[in-house]
């Protein structure tokens, strides 16, 4: 049973009434008991009636939808955010279908694109690159004292945007909502961090609002020696915190992740997060189509961060499920800009080479042009799952769905890219051309499909089923690294939760309702994965589960004291 006495908040003896109403981790709005008002001097700072917290909900429910826009609707959950944070979790945990579409994608790529215009109060923390002389001290603020989590961006590869600049920050902010409704990851611990290098982008440079460091983006040694300074800070601040990159560019993203991942407890979400909800969905999808793993060719189109992210774990399965490595990385037929990745192109990054096609196995291809494109590559190698994440809208025309559907009984098509203007596909699109035979996912929430009369949902295979599970499992773990292995314990839990894998007419995923509960189910498998590989402390197999739940806060309102009060 709890223990009430632990259950109550301290508030400190130095706090006055009215700044404890405008501190968001301990405001309670309305919901200030009489004794609380009575304790605290609240009395005449508030109106006399003292709310619930399903009456405040229901309050802001209502007010929300009165809006006429979403980012409208984003803004004012923003202002609840950094107002009554309870509250805000109350309410998005409630709400969860409603409320996701708004606070993460694809509303929150508007609310980075209108950050400046929408900036109200400070959330986290601002690195800019002419304070680097100051970082220890800007993270040596109490404010920051019981961080666990932190979620970190440039800015540089905002969703699918590009560069946003300062306007970045709404991501991390986002990411770590979701840590919070979903992962029960206290809101005190979870960490969003900007760090301002400048920005390319000319429009939010000429921006009179603009409130981020206004100068072209700063590359090369001074760069890496800022991010060097800073996980150096980092580290030394919270030595066992868990650390999550996001949304940097493809120069950036592999390169930091291989540096740092061997020097904290660290994993980049685009990389590893999207591999590991693309291969536990590729996983529920054969569940429908039937065609086993090691019998499966992918081609992914945008082969960045993500793209190799997610044919590297796919890959691992592969070789998990039999087949042997030199088989299994010719199955993957990767298409960027210049066309089919081959063996011999110039600009090759080195996380793209393992998947290099030879250019024998292409020879007696028919092509349509000097370049390997992704029809020629359905064309030829017949693949029997398409996976998109280029940021490029439409890709995944009617010629591309109909080969696909041509090829497969039931093709596998995922158009991953957010946020819904940057989708490779529109899934209704895909259910049309396909003649309802194609196996969607898509990266952003989009309508229902109507399948056989009934309303189907569209299974949204994005990273967020993974990353606040796979955060869960690390800090409920104090995990030291985090490993590709986790990520492919976090994949084979996601398959396990499949709806398909009981009925194949059913979805891939489990609803986005259900979460919480999935993330409960990954940081059980993570930390487990964790106790494997000698990476925790203090727990074993057998105490995971345990240790998991007992990590996990939720939004509700706990009785206030004074600190030092023995009431
Ligand atoms: N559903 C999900 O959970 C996730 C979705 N994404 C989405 O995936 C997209 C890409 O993300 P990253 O891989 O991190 O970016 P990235 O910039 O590393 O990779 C994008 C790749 O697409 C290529 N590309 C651009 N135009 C192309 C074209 N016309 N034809 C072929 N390739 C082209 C680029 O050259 C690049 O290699 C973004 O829209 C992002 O929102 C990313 C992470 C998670
Ligand atoms: C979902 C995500 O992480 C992205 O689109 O970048
Ligand atoms: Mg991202």
């Amino acid at each position: 049973m709890a223990d009430p006495a632990k259950d109550t908040v301290c508030v400190p003896a130095a706090l006055s009434g009215y700044q404890i109403l405008c501190d968001p981790r301990l405001n309670k709005g309305t919901a200030f008991s009489d004794e609380e008002r009575d304790r605290f001097g609240l009395h005449g700072l508030l109106p006399p009636n003292v709310a619930t917290m399903d009456g405040q909900i229901a309050r802001r429910l209502t007010a929300l939808r009165s809006f006429s826009t979403d980012v409208e609707r984003y803004s004012f959950l923003r202002d609840l955010q950094d107002t009554n944070e309870t509250l805000f979790y109350g309410l998005l945990s409630n709400n969860v279908k409603e409320l996701l579409p708004i606070v993460y994608t694809p509303t929150v790529g508007a609310g980075c694109r209108h950050f400046s215009q929408l900036f109200r109060r400070p959330r986290g923390v601002f690195l800019s690159l002419p304070h680097r002389a100051h970082i220890r001290q800007i993270l040596a603020n109490p404010h920051f004292d019981r961080t666990e989590v932190i979620v970190v961006t440039d800015g540089e590869r905002i969703l699918g945007l590009g560069d946003q600049g300062v306007g970045g920050m709404g991501i991390p902010i986002g990411k770590l909502a979701l840590y919070t409704a979903c992962g029960g990851i206290a809101p005190a611990t979870a960490l969003p961090i900007f760090l301002d290098v400048g920005t390319d982008n000319e429009y939010i440079l000429k921006d009179p609002l603009y409130v981020g460091w206004r100068h072209s983006r700063v590359r090369g040694q001074e760069y890496d020696d800022f991010i060097e300074d800073f996980i150096a800070a980092v580290h030394e601040r919270w030595p066992h915190v868990m650390l999550q990159w996001e949304d940097f560019a493809k120069s950036n993203a592999t390169r930091l992740l291989e540096r740092y991942r061997d020097r904290l407890c660290t994993f980049n979400d685009d990389i590893q997060g999207t591999a590991a909800v693309a291969t536990g969905t590729l996983l529920s999808a054969i569940n429908v189509t039937g065609v086993p793993l090691t019998e499966q060719r992918i081609a992914v189109f945008g082969a960045g961060s993500a793209g190799c992210g997610i044919a590297a774990l796919i890959m691992a399965a592969m070789i998990d499920a039999g087949l042997p490595a030199r088989e299994a990385a010719r199955r993957f037929y990767l298409v960027d800009r210049d066309g089919l990745l081959l063996e011999g192109m110039p600009d090759i990054a080195s996380f793209q080479r393992p998947f290099l096609q030879p250019r024998d196995a292409v020879a007696s291809w028919q092509r349509s042009g000097d370049r390997i494109g992704l029809l020629d590559v359905i064309e030829n190698a017949k693949p029997t799952a398409l996976i998109g994440v280029s940021a490029q809208t439409n890709a995944f025309n009617e010629t591309v769905v109909r080969a696909m559907a041509a090829h497969n009984k039931h093709p596998i098509i995922f158009p991953l890219s957010n946020p819904v203007s940057c989708a490779e596909a529109d899934p209704a699109d895909v259910e049309r051309w396909s003649e309802g035979r194609a196996v969607i996912g898509t990266g952003s929430p989009f309508p229902p499909l109507m399948r056989g009369g009934e309303s189907f949902s569209v299974d949204q295979t994005n990273n967020s089923y993974i990353f606040p599970g796979v955060g869960l499992g690390a800090v409920a773990t104090q995990a030291a690294r985090i490993t590709d292995t986790m990520f492919m314990a976090a994949a084979k839990a996601l398959a396990e939760l499949s709806p398909a894998k009981r009925n194949p007419q059913a979805n891939l995923l489990p609803p986005v309702t259900a979460l919480r509960d999935v993330a409960i189910s990954i940081a059980v498998a993570v930390g487990k994965q964790a106790v494997a590989e000698g990476l925790t402390s203090g727990v074993t197999a057998d105490t995971v589960e345990a240790a998991v739940h007992a990590k996990m806060w939720t939004a509700r309102y706990r009785p206030y004291r004074r600190a030092g009060a023995n009431d």
